[in-house]
Parts: C-alpha cells; structure tokens; sequence
C-alpha cells in the first residue's frame, strides 16, 4: 500500500534546530539516539514469546518491584543505546538504585536522559499495550562528574520529554517545549514518520481514569470527583460518563491525548509514607511536560506536578492529568474541602468551627 509522503523525525529536528541556529547538534542525537532504543525495545516486543522474553527476571528493582526479563532488557537497550554518544553526562533509570554513571571519556555531554524503559510491565505477557517515557535535562555543569543532585531539577526544566508507545503500531510522541508531536514507525521503512503534528487535548471530558480497587484510601477530593463522575446524568455533573483502566501510564497518557480524558493516580492513604505511587523524575514529569504542551493540565492535586521541586531520584508523587476543565475541577476540590452537611451554618467545614468527627 503507497503511504502518503511524511517528513520522518530526522527531517523534523533539522527543522526544529532551524528556530535556534546557534545550537550545536548534541540535542538532536540524544532524541535521535532514544528513538533508535525504542525502536529495537518495539521489535523486541513485537517478537514476544518467539524471543522468550516474556515473564519475571526473577529480581527486583530499587522499588520492590518484581523485574520482568523485558524490563530489564529494555533497561539495557537504554544505557547501551545512549552512553557513547557523548551527549550525554550521565542518566536515571527507573531499574537502576543509582543514577548510571557514563564511562569517560563519553561522559561530559550538556544533558542529562531520565527514562522508565518499560512502563506497564504488569501488562507484557497479557500483550497489552506498554511503554517507555522518557526526560531530558540540562546538565548544570558539564566540567565536573554528575552527582544525584544534578538531575533533582523541577519539571518546567525539562528540554524535552517523550514516550514510545508499543501498542498495535509503535508511536513516538514528543514535545521538545513547542507543542506534542508523534510519529508513527513504519515498519518497512524503519522510520519514525510524523503522523500527528501539534496535538491538542480537549478542554472537556466524560472520561476518568482510576483504579478504583483503592477507593477506601482516597483522599476526600477524589473521592467526591469520582462519586460526581458515578453519578452521572443524576448528579452534580448533569451528563453520563465513561471509565478506563489499562494499567499502563503511557497507554493511558496516549488515549487521552487523542481523545481527551482525565487520569488520576493521586496521593491516597495505602502506603502513608509514601506521596504516591508513580515516580515523579521519569513518569510524572515528561507526562506532565506532554500534557501541557497540549493545552492540557497536569497536577499533583494541590500543585502544578511541573513546579514540584524534587528531593530524591526516585520519589513518588501523586498524578492527575489530563483535560483541563476536569483536572482544574479536581484542584478545585483538594483547595475547598466539601462543606460537611450540617444543619447548624456555624459548623460547616469552612465555618468558624469545624464538627469533630465524633459529633458525626
Ligand atoms: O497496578 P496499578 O496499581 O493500577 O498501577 C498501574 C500503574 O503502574 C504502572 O504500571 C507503573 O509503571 P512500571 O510498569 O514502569 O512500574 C503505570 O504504568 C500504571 O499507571
Ligand atoms: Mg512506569
Ligand atoms: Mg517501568
């Protein structure tokens, strides 16, 4: 079947690079360079059983996580795809305890590449659709080796943030900080070819996403949005609305860019040591970057997730985006807690005095 004449990703960094003449081409080669590493985690993938990279490693990550074989061979196509280049001072792997140190003398590049090779990998032996995402830094003083703190910089840093999505076709979804693009690989070509230019996420929804087997330990905001959504045509809402789970980040984060939607994975009570469950450096972040170059919103719930200051590599954080009416709508409800249903004015919530919860 003929295609229609695309410019492929190569074409369009020359054409991005054309806006800052005096940038050397080290930028292009770390995107160029991710996009090779996606392309053989895609063919991996596409081979599954046949190349018995199915199930456990039967190890575990820094998280405790169980490692399957395809996160751990996704993890190695990363380092090795992206340490000799040069452009490069060193990386964070969501696999990895440590941030990866670069061998010299390849390791004093200008930036800094964050990634989760593998994002959904409860989801790889189902054959459901996965990811890797990924974020890349500046590198704030390429002289001296890097150090753990150098890559805790806030997300409105980033100069470019991504995903490949491995799902029926393989998709690369990119913003370098001027709008989202993604590029479909073809598979005879080998080439990642723009198929979807300036994406734009609706402002409105009748989409959530949540996992709603944690329900008893949400917080009250969420819990109150979630019920709204419920309840549909007879609620506050006044119109029906739709569900998704598929348990893979960047399945979801891609479904709502296409269509719209909101996703929340927001700070619950299950684990109160903890801010949440996804990791803020290579998950919220470069989602939340891709969310808002696509007019949509991104938000921990009480703050924008890009002006969150990080304090470890590998923190946690609660996420909500996605279409921005519902996920200011959210916000809306984490900044004025819902007034308690009270027959006396002077105890609600917001009143001078609050009911004590055995007054209840
Ligand atoms: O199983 P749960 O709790 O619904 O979690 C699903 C979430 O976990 C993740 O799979 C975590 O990513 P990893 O597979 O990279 O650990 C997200 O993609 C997804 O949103
Ligand atoms: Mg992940
Ligand atoms: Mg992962």
């Amino acid at each position: 079947m003929p295609y229609p004449q695309r410019p492929t990703l190569t074409q369009f960094l020359i054409d991005e690079r054309k806006r800052f003449p005096e940038a050397g081409g080290d930028f292009n080669s770390v995107i160029l360079n991710i996009a090779l590493v996606c392309r053989r985690i895609s063919h991996a993938i596409a081979c599954g059983a046949l190349a018995g990279i199915n199930g456990s490693a039967d190890s575990t990550n820094v998280q405790g996580e169980e490692q399957k074989k395809l996160d751990v061979l996704s993890n190695d196509l990363f380092i090795e795809g992206n340490k000799w280049g040069g452009q490069l001072a060193g990386m964070v792997s969501e696999e990895l305890d440590e941030p990866y140190r670069i061998p010299k003398p390849y390791s004093r590049g200008a930036y800094l590449l964050l990634f989760d090779p593998l994002d959904g990998s409860s989801n790889i032996d189902v054959n459901v659709a996965v990811g890797s995402i990924f974020s890349v830094l500046r590198t704030p003083d390429s002289r001296r080796p890097t150090r753990a703190e150098d890559y805790l910089q806030p997300g409105v840093q980033q100069v470019a943030a991504g995903y490949a999505i491995y799902g029926p076709s393989t998709m690369l979804v990119l913003t370098v900080g001027n709008g989202v693009h993604a590029f479909t690989l073809c598979p005879q070509v080998g080439e990642f070819m723009l198929t979807h230019p300036n994406l734009k996420i609706p402002e409105d929804t009748c989409e959530y996403a949540i996992n709603t087997s944690n329900s008893r330990f949400w917080e009250d905001p969420v819990r109150r949005y979630v019920d709204e959504c419920i309840a549909g045509k007879t609620g506050e809402r006044g119109k029906d609305f739709n569900m998704r789970w598929i348990a893979s980040l960047v399945a979801e984060a891609h479904r709502i860019l296409m269509r719209g939607g909101v996703f929340l994975y927001p700070r619950d009570n299950k684990q109160p040591q903890r801010n949440g469950r996804l990791r803020l450096l290579y998950e919220a972040n470069p989602i939340a970057f891709i969310m808002e170059q696509a007019g949509g919103r991104a938000s921990t719930g009480r703050q924008p997730v890009l002006e969150v200051t990080p304090t470890a590599i590998h923190e946690r954080i609660g996420l909500i985006f996605g279409s921005k009416n519902e996920v200011e709508r959210i916000e809306d409800f984490h900044k004025h807690p819902l007034q308690i249903d009270s027959p006396n004015p002077l105890f609600h919530e917001r009143s001078l005095f609050t009911e004590s919860p055995n007054m209840q």
